[in-house]
C-alpha cells in the first residue's frame, strides 16, 4: 500500500526517434494490478496519440509531475510482451545505442503497433456447447467429433483441420452457437513426427548428444555443405517439441524458401509460423500471434524474427551464421546472430549457430571456450567435396571473363556429360565502366563518387548506390565521340557472350532478373529439373540453396573480392568460394570448381585448394590480433552524412574533441576519415572509428560518443548515426 497519495508513473518505450523512455501518468481510476510491464496503452505525445509499451511503473519520474501527462488508455489486459523479450530489447537498445521506442517496434508487428487488439484465431465450445445432451449431434458426425475435440479445450484451426474438421464444418457449428472464436492461449505444441528423420551418424549424433535442453549454452556446428546440420537441428527442435517448447530458426533472407519451410513441415505436425519482411501485415500478424500464444511449435524467420515472442521458448537456431543478412544496415543496426545469444541467456535455452564457414566472430568465442564446437566433416550420402583447382590468368585470352580452358570445362560438363554448370560472378549489369575512346570522358554518377555501370539489356546507365539512372548516350557528351567503350565485366555481358558459344540455356540470377519471390522459385524448379544448363549468377547463388545436377562451379573473378578495401574482404572471399564449391555435385561425386585468378600463389588460394578453410580462419584470426580488429577489439563507427563537404568532418572531429578525454584508457578513436565512396546519393560521408579492447569500455564508449554527438550543435542538414560492430566500414 502506498502511504502517500503518489501517483503511479509509467515509463514508456514510445515509437520515436529518441534515446530515451517517456513518464506518464497513469489512466485516471484504473486498477494498479493491470499495469503489467508489456502492455500497450494509448497516450497522448504533441498532438498525436500513439502507441507506446508499459516498461515499468516507478514511484518517482525524474521530470516535475506537473509536467506529466496521463495515458488515455490501456489496451491489453495481458502482457504481449513476456519478461525475457521486454529484456532483451532494453538490452539491444542499450547496447546498440538506438532509441529504445524503436526496438520494441521490432518486436509487435505493424497492427500491433496500430494500437489494433489481438485477433480471434482459435475456436472454443459456448456455454451452450458444452451443455449439449450426449448424442444431439448423431446425424451430423463431422460436427460431432468437432465438438468432442474441443471438450479438451480451445484449439487452433491449423489442428483442427488436421484432425479432419473442415471450416465448413466450423461455420456450422458457430451459426448454432455450439462454438465460438477465442484468443489463443499457451498451449504445449504438438510434438508429433510425421516421419522419423534418417540414422544419425557418429558426429551428428556426438553434435546432439552435447546440447542439453532447458539451460543456456551456445553451440558452433561447422560443417561442410551438405553434412547434415539441419538434419542435427531437426532432431533438437524434435526433442525441444518433446518437452512442450517451441523452437525458433533464423534463415538468412534469401535461404527462407518454400522449400525451407516444407522440409521442416514435411517432419513435424505442429505448425511453423514463417514472419519475413515481404510479407502481408495480415499474414506477418497472425504468424506473430501462432508464436506468442504458443499454437505454433516451430517460428521460422529472416533476421527481425528474432524479436518475436514465444511462450514456451526452448531453442534458438542460426542457420548460416555468417550471413551478411543478419546484420540490419540501416536505422536499428542489430545483428540477429548476436541478438540470438543474447535472448538465449535471457531464456534459460541453447542456441544452435550452424555453418560451413563460420564468421571469425564465432570461431574466436569457439577457441575461448565460450561456444562449444562441433563438427561435421563428411558430407551425407557420400557425394564428395568437390575438387578445388586455381586457373592461373596471367597472359592468358578472355572472354567476357571466361578463359578457353573455364569454356571447355563448361562445354564437356554441359554439353558431354549433361550436367549444370554454375557460375558465379559478382557483378552485375554489362560493365561497370563506359569511357570515351576519343577524349577519355568516364560516365560518372552526379550524385555518388562512383562510375555508372552499363545495363545494355534496359540501354542505360545506372549507379549502383543510389537510384540514378539514364539512357545510354549514343555519343560522347564532352566531345561528341562516337566510339564509346566498355570496360569490365559484368553477369549481363558474360550472360551475352555464353548465349553465342553454347547450345544449352544460360539462366542469370542477380537482382537485375530476379525480381520478386517467384524468379527465384523457377530457377529452383529448373536446377531440379536437371536439364543441362548454365546457371550465372552473383552472391544469390551462394546461400544455402541446392543444385543437385550441378557438376562444375566457376568463380570468373576471385580477384575482385579478394581486393576489397574492407578489412572483412578476404573472410568474405574464402566464405564465399567454399559456400559456391558447396553448390556442386552433392548427389553425384566427382565435381569440380574452378576459381580463375591472377594470383594462384596466394596462401589463402592454397589453403582453399588443400580444403583448409581452418588453416584460411586461423591465418585471418593472427591478422586481425595484430590490428586489433574484430573479434579482437570491438569496433563502433560514428557515421555522419551532410550535403555540405566540411560539414560532417567537422561535426566527428568535434564529437572527437570533446570525447576524447573521457575515453576508457583501451579505447581509441581513429579518423575522422571519408567513407571509401565519400559522396553517396549526393551526401558526403565521414566516419569516425571507436575501437575498444573490451566489451565494457566499448560500451561506456558509445554511450559517450553518442551523448556527445547528441549535445552537440550540429548543422540541420547534418544527419548521424552509430553502428555497433558493424558488418562493413566501407
Ligand atoms: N544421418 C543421415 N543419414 C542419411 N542421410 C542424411 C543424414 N543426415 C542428413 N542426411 C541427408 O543428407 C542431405 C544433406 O543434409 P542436410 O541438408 O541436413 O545438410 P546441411 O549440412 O544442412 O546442408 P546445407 O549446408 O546445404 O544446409 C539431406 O538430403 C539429408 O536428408
Ligand atoms: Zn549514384
Amino acid at each position: 500500500m502506498t502511504q502517500s497519495n503518489k501517483p503511479i508513473v509509467l515509463r514508456l518505450a514510445a515509437p520515436v526517434p529518441l534515446r530515451r523512455p517517456f513518464d506518464y501518468l497513469a489512466p485516471e481510476d484504473l486498477s494498479p494490478e493491470l499495469l503489467r510491464p508489456g502492455i500497450r496503452l494509448r497516450v497522448p505525445f504533441g498532438s498525436r496519440e500513439i502507441t507506446a509499451v508499459l516498461m515499468q511503473t516507478v514511484d518517482e519520474s525524474s521530470v516535475d509531475e506537473k509536467q506529466l501527462r496521463a495515458a488515455n488508455s490501456v489496451l491489453d489486459d495481458e502482457p504481449l510482451l513476456g519478461p525475457s523479450i521486454m529484456a532483451l530489447c532494453s538490452w539491444a537498445a542499450d547496447y546498440y545505442q538506438h532509441p529504445v521506442g524503436e526496438v520494441f517496434s521490432a518486436a509487435l508487428p505493424k497492427t500491433l503497433r496500430d494500437g489494433k487488439g489481438l485477433s480471434e484465431t482459435h475456436w472454443r465450445l459456448t456455454v451452450r456447447g458444452k451443455g449439449l445432451p450426449e448424442g444431439a449431434l448423431s446425424r451430423a458426425p463431422s460436427q460431432a467429433k468437432a465438438l468432442a475435440l474441443l471438450q479438451n479445450g480451445e484449439q487452433a484451426p491449423a489442428s483442427l483441420s488436421e484432425a479432419g474438421v473442415s471450416s465448413a464444418v466450423l461455420r456450422e457449428l458457430a451459426s448454432k452457437e455450439l462454438i465460438e472464436r477465442c484468443r489463443g492461449t499457451t498451449k504445449a505444441p504438438n510434438p508429433g513426427l510425421k516421419e522419423s528423420g534418417p540414422t544419425l551418424g557418429e558426429e551428428q549424433a556426438q553434435a546432439l548428444a552435447a546440447v542439453t535442453l532447458g539451460e543456456f549454452s551456445v553451440h558452433l556446428l561447422q560443417g561442410v555443405t551438405g553434412s547434415g546440420k539441419t538434419e542435427v537441428y531437426l532432431r533438437l527442435i524434435a526433442a525441444c517439441l518433446e518437452r512442450g517448447d517451441q523452437a525458433l530458426v533464423l534463415i538468412p533472407e534469401i535461404g527462407l524458401t518454400p522449400q525451407t519451410v516444407e522440409r521442416f513441415e514435411a517432419r513435424f505436425k505442429t505448425p511453423v509460423a514463417v514472419l519475413h519482411s515481404g510479407m502481408a501485415d495480415g499474414q506477418r500478424f497472425a504468424a506473430w500471434q501462432a508464436a506468442q500464444c504458443g499454437s505454433a511449435g516451430i517460428v521460422m524467420g529472416t533476421r527481425s524474427a528474432i524479436f518475436t515472442p514465444l511462450a514456451r521458448p526452448g531453442l534458438i537456431v542460426v542457420d548460416e551464421e555468417h550471413d551478411g543478412s543478419y546484420k540490419q544496415q540501416d536505422g536499428f543496426r542489430y545483428s540477429a546472430r548476436d541478438v540470438a545469444v543474447k535472448r538465449a541467456q535471457l531464456e534459460a535455452c541453447p542456441v544452435i549457430l550452424g555453418s560451413a564457414t563460420p564468421s571469425l566472430e564465432s570461431l574466436e568465442n569457439a577457441r575461448r571456450g565460450r561456444y562449444q564446437h562441433h563438427f561435421l566433416r563428411g558430407r551425407q550420402g557420400g557425394g564428395e567435396l568437390p575438387m578445388l583447382q586455381t586457373l592461373d590468368l596471367r597472359g592468358l585470352h578472355l572472354n567476357a571473363g571466361i578463359s578457353d580452358y573455364l569454356l571447355a570445362a563448361i562445354r564437356d560438363t554441359v554439353e558431354t556429360q549433361g550436367r549444370q554448370a554454375l557460375l558465379f560472378l559478382n557483378r552485375r549489369g554489362f560493365a561497370p565502366t563506359l569511357q570515351c575512346h576519343d577524349c577519355g570522358w568516364v560516365a560518372g554518377c552526379d550524385h555518388c563518387d562512383a562510375r555508372l555501370t552499363v545495363h545494355l539489356r534496359k540501354r542505360c546507365l545506372r549507379c549502383h548506390h543510389c537510384a540514378a539512372q539514364r539512357a545510354l548516350p549514343p555519343q560522347c557528351p564532352d566531345c561528341g565521340g562516337r566510339s564509346l567503350l566498355t570496360h569490365g565485366l559484368g553477369t549481363e555481358q558474360t550472360e551475352e557472350f555464353l548465349n553465342t558459344v553454347l547450345r544449352c540455356p544460360v539462366h542469370r540470377v542477380d537482382s537485375d532478373a530476379m525480381r520478386g519471390v517467384d524468379a527465384m522459385q523457377s530457377l529452383l524448379e529448373v536446377a531440379q529439373g536437371e536439364e543441362p544448363c548454365v546457371i550465372l549468377g552473383t552472391q544469390m547463388l551462394t546461400k544455402g540453396h541446392h543444385f543437385p545436377a550441378v557438376q562444375l562451379v566457376g568463380v570468373i573473378d576471385a580477384d575482385a573480392l579478394l581486393y576489397s578495401a574492407d578489412f572483412r574482404g578476404e573472410e568474405r572471399m574464402a566464405q564465399l568460394v567454399v559456400q559456391v564449391a558447396g553448390r556442386a555435385g552433392r548427389e553425384a561425386s566427382g565435381g569440380k570448381v574452378l576459381i580463375q585468378t591472377h594470383y594462384p600463389d596466394d596462401p589463402l588460394f592454397e589453403s582453399l585448394r588443400d580444403g583448409h578453410f581452418e588453416a584460411i580462419t586461423t591465418s585471418l584470426l593472427e591478422k586481425r590480433r595484430s590490428s586489433g580488429l574484430p573479434p579482437f577489439g570491438q569496433l563502433m563507427l560514428l557515421r555522419s552524412d551532410a550535403r555540405d563537404e566540411r560539414d560532417g568532418e567537422a561535426f566527428l572531429r568535434a564529437v572527437q574533441r570533446e570525447a576524447q578525454q573521457y575515453l576508457p584508457k583501451d579505447c581509441q578513436l581513429i579518423g575522422p576519415l571519408p567513407s571509401a565512396m565519400p559522396r553517396r546519393a549526393g551526401r558526403f560521408r565521414w566516419q569516425l572509428w571507436c575501437i575498444a579492447a573490451s566489451r565494457r569500455s566499448a560500451l561506456a564508449a558509445a554511450h559517450l560518443l553518442v551523448d556527445r554527438a547528441e549535445t552537440l550543435k550540429k548543422p540541420r542538414e547534418l544527419s548521424w548515426f552509430i553502428d555497433i560492430d558493424p558488418s562493413d566500414v566501407l
